[in-house]
């Protein structure tokens, strides 16, 4: 399924931060954001996740199509590691439980509570929820956070094997995973200071009409 993204407007906490972002991701193909701190990645993968609505702009697929790998894991810390992937596996309809632990090597923590788990250890599981989902277009952002050297080896395996079955994957990293991918420079999306959202515009011209 490709993912077409045009003239999207995304805002974060009532300012617009990035407008007029189009671009396709096609199967197959795996698209890196870049763009420095604070420019908008999290929100735009939040925004193409289903999480928030867009400011303006279309998007081509349904937030069904897409798994949101996020900053914070979505772990459930009173549940085991089997427990979390047996959870998320109800959730998406799925059965990949064993393969998604084979994947990310979370074999010998079957039965460890994700509470107790480490900071990469949790990330791998986090990580591994991806795989359960069964969704062909992925959104990760920061996927390598607390990954050692090994590990993101291990997902980048992971996410080149997404790739040739014909999945897709948009990533905002600030390291190299190695994939073969394309560069999407947010830079120049960047949204004009004061472009604010619609209807707080309107709100503030209602205020302008009672005064
Ligand atoms: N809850 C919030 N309320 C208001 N502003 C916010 C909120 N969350 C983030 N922002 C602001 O929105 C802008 C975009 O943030 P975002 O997290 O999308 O950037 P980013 O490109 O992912 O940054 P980084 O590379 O640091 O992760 C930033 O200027 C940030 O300070």
């Amino acid at each position: 399924m490709e993912m077409q993204v045009r003239d999207l407007a995304v805002a974060r906490g009532g300012v617009t931060v990035l407008q007029g972002v189009t671009f396709r991701l096609a199967p197959g193909r795996a698209l890196v954001l870049r763009g420095p701190n604070g420019i908008g990645k999290t929100t735009l993968l939040r925004t193409l996740a289903g999480l928030q609505p867009p400011v303006a702009g279309a998007v081509t697929v349904p937030s069904e199509a897409v798994a949101y790998g996020a900053h914070a894991d979505g772990v459930k810390a009173v549940l085991t590691v089997a427990e979390n992937l047996a959870f998320w596996a109800a959730a998406y309809g799925t059965h990949q439980v064993a393969a998604a632990m084979d994947a990310m090597n979370l074999q010998g923590l079957v039965h460890r509570r994700a509470a107790h788990l480490s900071a990469g250890q949790k990330r791998r599981l986090g990580l591994a929820r991806l795989l359960v989902t069964g969704r062909p277009i992925w959104l990760l952002d920061e996927p390598t956070v607390s990954l050692d050297t090994a590990s993101v080896a291990l997902f980048a395996g992971v996410v080149a094997r997404h790739l040739s079955a014909g999945g897709s994957a948009l990533i905002a990293s600030h390291i190299d995973l190695g994939l073969e991918a394309e560069v999407l420079d947010l830079t120049p999306f960047k949204a004009q200071p004061g472009h604010a959202l619609a209807g707080k515009a309107l709100a503030g011209a209602f205020d302008e009409a009672l005064e």
